[in-house]
């Protein structure tokens, strides 16, 4: 847990010991403990030195351990005000990570070496809580406020150059850091260990401190949507601007415990393992990511620069993996190849900031062409056209003459069926959904769909390809709209159908931006393009001249069936590009969203046409309509064995879909709502609207409420037979 050893008669050495990350469980604190009490006692020992095992000095505090009552109450504070108050110096040799608790350990320590490549940061924010080990208090100490606000309000690790310059380190080596550590702490041997003591210190003073922090509190209001812990790590930190150190720490601890017990927190640790969870995956056919290997991508192939493909092309490069990017004539090549260059001048000038280069100017990297036969070589191909089946059909079968038989080929699409365009090429176990998200080289998410054909390499091929690309990749069964978009669909068209009975698009989004979405439902379909749906609504027979004539306007296969969008696509109204959509812009490209008369007008025309009697919908209905929907679809979608756990649509939603992250994902926040509130309140309004499948209860979800309520990780162990439809 924490190995005792000497390095020789005057030093003794502290290692944190709990693979893989060295985690501050109680046992690793109690045995760091053990070790300084020893090496006080030993008047042999002149100074002391903690390390972590493996190349790793600590993650931090042991996450899973906030949900066990036993470690609650144990203050993390108590053992880094040992190593403060040791009589003799102690040195943090930090290699790999520093996080959290991590870092709190190392600050408490008098003095701090780190390697080159290591990485310090207090990331609490990120799992809802705070540095509740005194962090809060010390670290303006050394740093500074600005600094060290900046750096415990986002989160963000900071490599050992920065941390260098910022004075959180003494000392950066690229060679061994535990030699340059017992150098560093022989030669301390002796000089006052007061100045070192940073609860001694005073927080440095700024000129405008108190206007410094209340611009602070406004911008970081305005991004926290609810999330509570960015408002109170601020709060932390200026108790330390306020308080003596005592005081302060009193504050941080009174802090962290609210946000312990706020319900974010647990949402959000439970968002940390989930996302790697779904890195463990597995399909109902019994591979699994324990039983593939994924083929190495040495050079890929983006088929189609438009706003998806330039996005991939974009991620494959900055991954420094070399591309052929390729379009169907000239025109479209040159139009993609400014686009693309554009994107990877913004990414490289980022990239700069943080002391990274991004080479993309030489040709062995990124290659434009409209000759398919420079396909020839590539390990891999993201086919990115638009949602059209006979198109993407036909480029699967050119791939499958022109590639080498080893080559994977993926299709980049949000909703078509994996096995149909599989089934144009000569190797369907080759062919994988990689469903991208927009701006593809911004959004984290990937959904990896598998055919009925997809090999278990394929899957981890794509898997490890995501990884390289530093996305959330996620493995899905095939289906209309896979997991994601499955469950968009009912959200969407509860959305609509508010409006059909009284709501304004500004209303909806209101409720659900309150909730913590980025953007509503009716502001996100302007920011998509009304005209994506239109198009795909018009191949399946749901609008447009397909439709059969006498089919009543709204219903659809006896469902029913809102025209409204058809309505606003036929006026030209496709959202923020053509300046106008569900809401009116400055232009056309604009992006401040305003309520139009125009569309309220038609929405009070409509209802009259169709006689629709207005009534009040309050907040929680909007709520609930929309959100218990896009649930309840994913129950069926567990049941089918389309995604392996509730786990992965969390993710899928946080990552994809802008869901708060606080909140955990939609499965979560259904199992904190409790499941029998979600059913009963599913059964009511699909009692009131018997015509809208969508919200009539999963049997699932019926089944789980019979079975008692189980908590979320049981929920998978409820189906008998895992029937996938594949
Ligand atoms: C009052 C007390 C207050 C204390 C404050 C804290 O210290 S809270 C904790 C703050 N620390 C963090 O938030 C760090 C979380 N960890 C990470 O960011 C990353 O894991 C990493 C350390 C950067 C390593 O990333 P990498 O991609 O290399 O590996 P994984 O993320 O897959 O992690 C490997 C396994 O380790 C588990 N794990 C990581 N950190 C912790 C942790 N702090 N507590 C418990 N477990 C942790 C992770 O779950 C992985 O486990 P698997 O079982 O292999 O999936």
């Amino acid at each position: 847990m924490a190995q005792y050893t000497s390095a020789s008669t005057a030093l003794a050495v502290i290692r944190l010991r709990n693979p893989p990350v060295n985690a501050l469980s109680l046992p690793v604190l109690q045995a760091l403990e053990d070790g300084l009490k020893r090496a006080d006692a030993d008047p042999s020992v002149k100074a002391i030195m903690i390390c972590g095992e493996n190349g790793k000095f600590s993650a931090g505090a042991d996450i899973q351990g906030f949900s066990l009552p036993k470690t609650r109450g144990i203050s993390l504070g108590h053992f880094v005000s040992l190593i403060e108050r040791c009589e003799k110096p102690v040195v943090a040799a930090i290699e790999g990570v520093a996080l959290g608790g991590g870092l709190e350990v190392a600050l408490g320590c008098h003095y701090r070496v780190a390697h080159v490549k290591a990485r310090m940061g207090l990331p609490e924010v990120t799992i809802g809580l705070l540095p509740g080990g005194e962090g809060t208090q010390r670290l303006p100490r050394l740093i500074g406020v600005p600094a060290a606000l900046d750096i415990i309000t986002t989160g963000r690790h900071i490599p050992a150059t920065e941390a260098l310059k910022l004075g959180l380190v003494d000392e950066v080596v690229e060679e061994n850091t535990i030699e340059a550590a017992i150098r560093l702490a022989n030669k301390v041997i002796g000089q006052p260990l007061e100045p070192r003591r940073l609860s001694l210190r005073p927080v440095p003073k700024l000129p405008n401190m108190e206007a410094f922090l209340s611009e602070a509190l406004v911008k970081l209001k305005k991004q926290a949507r609810r999330y509570l812990a960015p408002e109170l790590c601020f709060q932390a930190v200026r108790a330390a601007t306020e308080l003596p150190f005592a005081d302060g720490v009193r504050k941080e601890r009174e802090l962290f415990n609210v946000l312990l017990t706020s319900g974010q927190a647990q949402a959000l640790q439970y968002a940390f393992f989930a996302e790697r969870a779904v890195q463990k995956w597995t399909t109902p056919h019994g591979s699994s990511w324990q039983n593939a290997s994924p083929q190495p991508i040495h050079k890929a192939a983006v088929i189609g620069l438009g706003t998806m493909g330039r996005g991939i092309v974009t991620s494959l490069v900055k991954a420094s993996i070399p591309v052929v990017a390729l379009e169907q004539n000239l025109e479209y090549l040159n139009t993609g190849r400014k686009a693309v260059m554009l994107l990877l001048e913004r990414e490289a000038m980022k990239m700069e900031q943080g002391a990274q280069t991004l080479d993309f100017h030489n040709p062995a990297r990124l290659q434009f062409t409209v000759d398919f036969d420079a396909l020839r070589d590539v390990d891999l191909v993201i086919e990115a056209v638009f949602e059209n089946m006979p198109l993407k059909k036909e480029i699967f079968q050119k791939l499958s003459r022109i590639c080498k038989p080893a080559a994977f080929l993926c299709t980049n699409t949000s909703a078509l069926n994996i096995d149909e365009i599989a089934s144009a090429t000569s190797r369907p176990q080759q062919v994988v959904g990689t469903h991208f998200f927009s701006p593809a080289h911004i959004m984290r998410l990937l959904e990896i769909i598998y055919g009925h054909h997809t090999s278990p390499t394929a899957i981890a091929t794509a898997v490890q390809l995501g990884k390289v690309l530093k996305k959330v990749g996620v493995v899905v069964g095939n289906c209309f709209g896979f997991a994601g978009n499955r469950m968009m669909f009912p959200y969407v068209e509860q959305a609509v159908f508010l409006l059909e009975e009284g709501s304004r698009p500004e209303a909806v989004d209101q409720v659900l931006e309150d909730f913590g979405f980025k953007i509503g439902p009716f502001r996100m379909s302007d920011l998509a393009g009304l005209d994506v749906a239109w198009r795909s609504r018009k191949g399946r027979g749901l609008a447009g001249d397909s439709v059969p004539p006498g089919t009543p306007a709204r219903q659809r296969h006896g469902r029913r069936y809102s025209p409204l969008p058809d309505l606003l696509c036929e006026n030209g109204r496709f959202g923020q590009k053509t300046g106008k959509g569900w809401y009116q812009y400055e232009k056309a490209g604009g992006r401040t969203a305003k309520p139009d008369p125009w569309l309220h007008n038609v929405l009070t025309q409509y209802r009259d046409t169709h006689h629709i009697k207005t009534r009040f919908i309050d907040q929680e209905e909007i709520l609930e309509r929309c959100l218990f929907s896009l649930i309840n679809e994913g129950f069926d979608i567990l049941a089918e064995g389309i995604a392996s756990g509730p786990e992965h649509l969390d993710v899928i939603y946080i990552h994809g879909y802008g869901w708060p992250k606080h909140r955990g994902g939609p499965m979560f926040y259904a199992s904190t709502v409790g499941l029998p509130r979600v059913l009963a309140k599913l059964q009511r309004y699909s009692e009131a609207h018997p015509d809208v499948p969508a919200l009539r209860p999963s049997t699932f979800l019926k089944k789980l409420v019979a079975v008692g309520n189980p908590p979320l990780k049981e929920w998978m162990s409820y189906l008998s037979r895992p029937s996938n439809k594949l």
